[in-house]
C-alpha cells in the first residue's frame, strides 16, 4: 500500500519546532554477538569482512555496524530494511535491552552506555516506552488495567492512574471498552491498547517495532493513521522500525535504511526516491508512484529568456501530485518560491514525466 495524498499531505503538515539538539544521538554504533565480540569494532581487518566472512573467521556476528544517526525532537524516525538487516538489534540497542558492544548513545546529555542500574531503571519506565509486535497485555487485567500498569509499577495510587489510564483509553479510541478483558477484543483494538499503555507514563520517546506487521492490511492501516493522528496530538517523538516500504514513508519524517547492519542512506522519503544512495536504495524505492513522494523542488527547473515568470507561486516542499492541478491549469509555468525568493520554475512537462513515470531521479 502506498501513502494516499491526504496522508503525504497530512504528514507534510507536521513540523516540529526543534533548538537542533537531537533527543537521541548516536554515534559508531556497533553489536556484534558471538565470541570476543568486542575485538570486532577495534580491529579495521575484521570490519572489513563481509557478514559470511566474519562469521567463518571469528563466529560472530556483527548485527549493527558502526551506525550514527541523530533523532530530532517530535520526529518519527523509521529504522528499514529487511528481516535480518538489523533494525530490531540497532532499536533494542537504544535502551539497552541489547548491551551494545562499541559507541555512543546520548540522550539528555549522556550516554546511555555509562548509565548505572537505577538510571536504566529510570529511563526505562519513565522516559521510553517500547511498543511491540505482539501486544504483550496481561490477559486477567482489564483494559484500564493493562494500560495502567507502568504507572502501578511505578508507584502511582490506584485513582491516579485510573484517571491517567482512562484519558489515553479515551485518546485513543478505545472508549467504552475500559472494562473488558484483552481475549474480547480485535488484534487492532489489543494493540490501540498497547499504544495506551505505552502513552500512559509520558515518555520522552516512543519506540515500535514492527508494531503491525501481524495485523491484516486494512487494520494496519488504521493503525497507521491513528499513529500519524497520535503524533498531531501529542508529538511525541518516535522511534518506529518496519520492513515495510510503504509503512516507512506513510509515517517517517525520515527513514534509515538498513543492509546487513549497516547504514545505506538516511533520509527524508522524497530524498530516498529523489536521489536513492546506491542501487539497493534504487531498487527499494522503484515501485513508489513518485509523484505522491517527490516536491516540486525535485523537479523545477531554471527559468529560461522565454519562459512567462506571471504564473501563479507555489512553495518548494509542495507534492507533485498536489501541485498539478494548478500547473496544468496555469497555461504558463508556476514559479516556485521560497521566503520571496524565486528558485525555478515548473511546466506541464515537468510534471506529466513525474506523474508519467518518466522522470529520472539519481
Ligand atoms: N542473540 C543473538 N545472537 C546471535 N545473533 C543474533 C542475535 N540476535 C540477532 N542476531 C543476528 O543479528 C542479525 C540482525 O538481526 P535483527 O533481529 O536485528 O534483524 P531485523 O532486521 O530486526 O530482522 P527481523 O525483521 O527479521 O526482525 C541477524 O543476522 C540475526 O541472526
Amino acid at each position: 500500500m502506498t501513502p494516499t495524498q491526504t496522508e503525504v499531505a497530512q504528514r507534510r503538515g507536521t513540523p516540529e519546532e526543534s533548538d537542533g539538539t537531537p533527543v537521541i544521538s548516536v554515534r559508531g554504533l556497533w553489536k556484534v554477538f558471538g565470541p570476543k565480540a568486542d575485538r570486532v569494532p577495534d580491529s579495521e581487518e575484521l570490519c572489513g569482512l563481509t557478514r559470511r566472512e566474519l562469521m567463518d573467521r571469528t563466529g560472530c556476528t556483527a548485527a549493527v555496524r558502526d551506525i550514527d544517526f541523530d533523532v530530532a525532537p517530535g520526529e518519527v524516525f523509521v529504522v528499514m530494511g529487511l528481516s535480518g538487516s538489523g533494525k530490531s538489534t540497532l532499536v533494542r540497542c537504544l535502551t539497552r535491552l541489547i548491551e551494545p558492544t562499541a559507541g555512543e548513545i546520548v540522550f539528555e546529555g549522556q550516554d546511555i552506555r555509562q548509565a548505572d542500574d537505577r538510571r536504566l531503571r529510570d529511563l526505562r519506565r519513565s522516559k521510553f516506552s517500547m511498543v511491540f509486535q505482539h501486544f504483550g497485555l496481561l490477559p486477567h487485567r482489564r483494559v484500564v488495567d493493562n494500560v495502567g500498569f507502568g504507572l502501578e509499577i511505578r508507584g502511582m495510587g490506584r485513582a491516579e492512574r485510573t484517571r491517567r489510564a482512562l484519558e489515553v483509553v479515551e485518546l485513543v479510541g478505545l472508549s467504552g471498552y475500559e472494562n473488558s478483558y484483552p481475549d474480547q477484543l480485535s488484534g487492532g483494538m489489543q494493540q490501540r491498547v498497547g499504544l495506551a499503555r505505552a502513552l500512559a507514563g509520558d515518555p520522552d520517546v516512543l519506540f515500535f517495532d514492527e508494531p503491525f506487521s501481524a495485523l491484516d492490511p486494512l487494520i494496519r492501516r488504521d493503525m497507521q493513521n491513528e499513529v500519524i493522528r497520535l503524533h498531531h496530538e501529542v508529538g511525541k517523538t518516535m522511534v518506529f522500525i518496519t520492513h515495510d516500504l510503504s509503512e516507512a514513508l506513510k509515517l517517517g519524517d525520515r527513514i534509515l535504511i538498513m543492509r546487513d547492519g549497516r547504514m545505506v542512506q538516511c533520509g527524508t522519503g522524497d530524498e530516498l526516491v529523489g536521489a536513492p544512495a546506491d542501487d539497493y536504495v534504487r531498487e527499494f524505492v522503484k515501485d513508489v508512484p513518485r509523484g505522491e513522494v517527490l516536491t516540486l523542488r525535485w523537479i523545477m527547473r531554471a527559468p529560461e529568456d522565454e519562459d512567462a515568470l506571471d504564473g501563479p507561486e507555489l512553495g518548494p516542499d509542495v507534492v507533485v501530485r498536489e501541485a498539478t492541478r494548478t500547473v496544468l491549469a496555469a497555461h504558463r509555468p508556476v514559479k516556485v518560491v521560497e521566503n520571496g525568493k524565486l528558485l525555478g520554475i515548473v511546466g506541464d512537462e515537468e510534471i506529466l514525466s513525474v506523474v508519467a513515470g518518466q522522470e529520472g531521479g539519481a
